[in-house]
């Protein structure tokens, strides 16, 4: 079975066991022979960079640049926690994954262009590896039918059709390092390759083969 694991680039804003508990869940995960692909955000050092050259007056395509950019070395902590299964080297783009995946080993990505976010990553990194699930791990525990942390009465959706992802998005917001949860990009890719999708909370890693097995809160998209 073949995996993209996008994470949150939030999983290191907070403490190194984060680190520990993401390279032990992929080590489990290969260990089962499954073939993994990761995909890391920029998390909060990408928006301070973010911040910071926005407000010297940079372009948006200067700021995406430094999101990628930091996302990149998110992705090399990875690399570096991986020696023994991971492909040694971080891919810049599309063709770079394609060509790090044929060699049979773990591939960890970060940013690839300006005008979206890593989840769009890793929703073409699926579909150009026929991946079998695509599983987004970020900082709630799956999609609500609206954005759980402006409205506390927001309530899980633990399956969910496309129509409605796309209804639940706030996707207004496109400026450098604003992309929320599944920026546009990343929901065309879905859509067009009818790539499955889970989206689960990054704390709950350690329970990420339960998560897979449809056994822990998350949320499926459907088709
Ligand atoms: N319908 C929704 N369901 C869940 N989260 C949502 C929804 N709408 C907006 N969000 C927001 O998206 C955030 C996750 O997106 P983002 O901050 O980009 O995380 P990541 O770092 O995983 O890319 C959540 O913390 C939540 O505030
Ligand atoms: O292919 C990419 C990936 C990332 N980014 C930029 O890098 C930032 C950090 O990536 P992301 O938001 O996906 O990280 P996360 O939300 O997981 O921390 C994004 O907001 C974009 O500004 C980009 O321009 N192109």
């Amino acid at each position: 079975m073949k995996i993209i694991l996008k994470i949150s680039g939030k999983i290191f804003d907070e403490d190194s066991s984060r680190l520990i508990q993401l390279r032990d869940a992929v080590v489990n995960l290969v260990s089962k022979g499954y073939r993994v692909g990761v995909v890391i955000g920029g998390g909060q050092t990408a928006r301070r960079y973010i911040e910071l050259a926005r407000r010297i007056g940079s372009n948006e395509a200067y700021l995406d640049l430094l999101g990628i950019w930091t996302s990149r070395l998110n992705a090399y902590l990875v690399v570096f926690s991986l020696p023994e299964v991971a492909y040694m080297k971080v891919p810049e783009s599309l063709e770079e994954f394609i060509q790090a995946w044929s060699y049979g080993k773990v591939v960890v990505a970060g940013g690839f262009q300006p005008g979206q976010s890593t989840a769009a990553v890793a929703s073409l990194a699926a579909e150009a590896s026929n991946a079998d699930l695509l599983i987004i791990a970020t900082n709630v525990d799956g999609v609500y039918d609206s954005d759980p942390r402006i409205n506390p009465g927001a309530k899980l959706i633990r399956k969910i059709k496309i129509e409605d992802l796309k209804k639940v998005l706030n996707n207004s917001h496109v400026q450098a390092g604003t992309y929320e949860l599944l920026d546009p990009m990343a929901l065309k890719i879905i859509e067009r390759s009818k790539i499955r999708v889970i989206v689960m909370n990054y704390n709950k890693l350690e329970k990420l083969s339960d998560i897979i097995l449809g056994k822990e809160v998350s949320t499926l998209l459907e088709w």
